[in-house]
């Protein structure tokens, strides 16, 4: 369903299941509705709520109880709200002197949600002076998302659709000219979040103009049933991880001098020379069977296509599943960041940054039951953007195998059959050597 809303006119109210009307508080009506009729026509999840923000009195005993405005220096002012999937939007006033933070904080927001009677309320500031509050009711993720039937040809690699986001539009990342890191605790779905990248690429990865090397540390057990999509794929020694990597260095140094050469800086993925995706599960499995050496050059090499590989085509995107320090050195060298269920409420932050729980990333409440539930986060962007990635099951996977493997060797049998007449055709004929069942 889409979020947009319609106006509300004159008090007359769209019916409670069809959750897509505006009401802007103040305006003129000719036949007002009490406080009690507009929350009678809410959905029962929505009364309470409805019932305190529609009427003014209401909402400033809710602002005063929670210490955001107070009789002597005045209430926030609720300029509207909207039926969204999810509940309402409510578009608020600040009072002067008041910051974002007064709002995010997670105790205040805790105790507006027991106030409006629903499971969870969440704040952001879409202009000064405002606060949007979203008070969630539904959640419109909470079905898996199938993933779609047939996929482009002509994938945007600047805008691969992986998901959809909560309002019900399709989610998108970059994949050419950045790197990519997601976390998640295990189980929270990051192999749906590599395998949706790998279905919508199938058809560039079938014609060429890109290929995958996959790191997969932990015995390639994630993305084995994938394999005949790489071009490389290092599953089993710390020292093939280290191959696959300094291979793909040497690639980013020819484009490099190419370039340089041309006076360009950016490469354009072409057959002859593809969009690179690196795909690193896990790197801190390494630690449990790699000697310090390796984990060093490992660290180093990564150090040098993060920082240097993206004008190249050649792209990382990693997985891991603790986001501490020791485990993710680098977090701010990928430009796109992807939390799924984490276990802390700290480990946000190491994900995306200083005050993402305030901005809405809030990858500690997302449920178990609900794995490809994640926020995605791009530089140059402080929008976070709630989606649930694509599930690709086994089958799935297969077809994507059958359809998209680039090396699929047609075999033209040696012998000349232009004899052969299937009409007079007998397998008996085959003798002991034909197939046997199995
Ligand atoms: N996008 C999704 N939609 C619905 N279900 C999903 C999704 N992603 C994963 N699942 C379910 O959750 C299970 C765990 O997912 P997955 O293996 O991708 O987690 P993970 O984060 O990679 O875990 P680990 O780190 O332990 O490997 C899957 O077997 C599947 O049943």
């Amino acid at each position: 369903m889409s979020t947009t809303s319609l106006l509300v006119s004159c008090g007359s109210i769209a019916a409670a299941g069809v959750m897509a009307y505006w009401r802007q508080l103040g305006a003129p009506r000719l036949r007002p509705m009490t406080a009690e009729q507009f929350a009678a026509q809410a959905p029962p999840e929505l009364r309470t709520a409805v019932f305190v923000i529609e009427d003014r009195a209401q909402t400033n005993l809710m602002f005063g109880a929670l210490g955001l405005g107070a009789n002597d220096d005045g209430f926030p002012r609720v300029d509207a709200y909207y039926y969204v999937d999810h509940g309402l939007s409510v578009d608020v006033q600040m009072l002067g002197g008041q910051s974002i933070n007064d709002w995010t904080n997670e105790a205040t927001l805790d105790a507006m949600s027991h106030y409006l009677g629903v499971e969870q309320v969440t704040a952001r500031s879409p202009e000064p002076g405002f606060i949007r509050l979203e008070v969630r009711v539904f959640d419109t993720l909470a079905a898996s998302a199938a993933l779609p039937s047939s996929v482009p040809n002509d994938v945007d690699l600047r805008a691969v659709p992986v998901g959809i986001t909560e309002t019900g539009e399709i989610a998108t990342i970059p994949i050419l000219g950045t790197h990519g890191l997601c976390v998640g605790a295990t189980g929270s779905g990051k192999g749906s979040v590599a395998y949706s990248i790998l279905a919508a690429l199938g058809p560039l990865i079938r014609d060429g103009l890109v290929d995958v090397y996959c790191i997969d540390p932990k015995g390639g057990i994630e993305f084995g049933p994938a394999k005949d999509l790489f071009v490389k794929f290092a599953y089993q020694t710390a020292e093939d991880i280290l191959v696959v990597l300094k291979e793909a260095i040497a690639v980013m140094r020819q484009r490099q001098a190419k370039l340089l050469a041309a006076g360009l800086r950016k490469h354009t993925p072409t057959k002859d020379e593809p969009l690179i995706l690196i795909l690193l599960d896990e790197a801190a499995a390494l630690a449990s069977y790699a000697d310090r050496e390796v984990r060093t050059a490992f660290e180093e090499l990564n150090g040098l296509l993060l920082t240097q590989a993206r004008a190249t085509a050649v792209s990382m995107f990693a997985f891991v599943q603790d986001p501490s320090k020791e485990n993710m050195p680098q977090r701010q060298l990928y430009p796109v960041r992807i939390g799924l269920r984490l276990t802390e409420p700290t480990q946000v932050a190491m994900v995306f940054g200083a005050g993402a729980r305030e901005r809405g990333a809030h990858c500690d409440k997302i449920s178990d039951t609900t794995p490809g539930v994640g926020y995605i986060e791009q530089d140059g962007s402080t929008a976070l953007t709630r989606v649930r990635f694509y599930w690709v099951d086994d089958n799935d996977i297969a077809a994507m195998v059958r359809a998209y493997a680039p090396r699929h060797e047609i075999v033209i049998p040696a012998d000349d059959f232009d004899d052969f007449d299937p009409s007079t055709f007998d397998p008996d004929d085959l003798g002991d050597e034909g197939p046997v069942a199995a």
